[in-house]
């Protein structure tokens, strides 16, 4: 099986600061300010060309940090990532320019993924028609709705033909009528062998699209595989979490970054 997606010992870790002072002085002399948090820890899964897997997990559980790893947007602290070919990311906010147009959005993206101009000229209205912006393509992005934000992102990333296609949480804010359209779009690249990552909270979504499942918890794996084996499991997991008191959740937390913090010394 060829491999597209190759995540060994992935860690990400960010800086909290108690305030704006702290994050300053911390530009000055490094290391001496703020608390090292990690988003993940020690994280590895592998993908085959084709496969079509989604990430689940409670909020802040580090999907989108993956996601943006994996598409290249944010660096990884240490660990390797090997993605093959290009890769598209949809996101509610996947690095639209909010001063330019939604037509000069589109050229810079295409631009950026290495198209010519004459390539543009020729992508552009199916992109156009796509996004069912009509009369807004020529309007600041600023002036968007998120879910006209996402239509574009969506139009963009689908038309340009791309190896890995990443939609986190993309299809959350538009319409029915546009996610049942985008659904068609992705079954279509499913059908042609592409490789895609799918992050969403609808576990109905996970099981009609999705065939391998990567759940995450507070940064680190807690199981990967296929669909009929981890979604039943993780299912059953927010039952029980969301029946948890708050105090229960807390200590819940804790033990994971007791588990967290012996990942990371080992
Ligand atoms: N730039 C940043 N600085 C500090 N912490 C960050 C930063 N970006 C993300 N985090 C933290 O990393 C953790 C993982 O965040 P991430 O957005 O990846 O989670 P998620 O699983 O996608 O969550 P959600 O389901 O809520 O979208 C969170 O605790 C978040 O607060």
């Amino acid at each position: 099986m060829d491999k597209a997606i190759l995540i060994n010992n992935v860690t990400k870790k960010y800086k909290l600061y108690n305030n704006t002072k702290e994050r300053l002085l911390d530009l000055i002399t490094p290391k001496s300010y703020g608390e090292d948090f990690y988003a993940l820890s020690n994280v590895s899964f592998e993908a085959n060309k084709g496969d079509v897997v989604g990430f689940v997990g409670i909020n802040g559980s580090g999907k989108s940090t993956l996601s943006n790893i994996i598409a290249g947007i944010v660096p990884e602290t240490s660990g390797s990532v090997k993605v093959m070919g290009q890769t598209a990311l949809i996101a509610i906010a996947s690095g639209l320019k909010e001063e330019l147009t939604g037509r000069d959005n589109i050229e810079m993206k295409c631009l950026m993924l290495g198209f010519s101009k004459n390539e543009i000229k020729e992508l552009e209205p199916q992109i156009i028609e796509f996004s069912e912006l009509g009369k807004f393509i020529d309007q600041p992005v600023k002036s968007y709705s998120s879910g006209m934000k996402s239509r574009l992102g969506f139009a963009i990333s689908v038309n340009v033909n791309p190896d890995v296609i990443i939609i986190d949480e993309a299809l959350s804010v538009g319409d029915k009528a546009f996610a049942e359209k985008s659904f068609e779009k992705m079954n279509e690249f499913k059908k042609n062998g592409k490789t895609m990552i799918f992050v969403s909270h609808s576990i109905n979504q996970m099981k009609n699209f999705c065939e391998k499942i990567l759940w995450l918890e507070y940064g680190m794996v807690r199981e990967y595989g296929s669909v009929e084996e981890i979604l039943p499991k993780y299912e059953m997991f927010l039952k029980k979490y969301k029946k948890m008191t708050k105090v229960e959740r807390e200590a819940y937390k804790q033990e994971a970054y007791e588990r967290q913090q012996a990942i990371l010394e080992i």
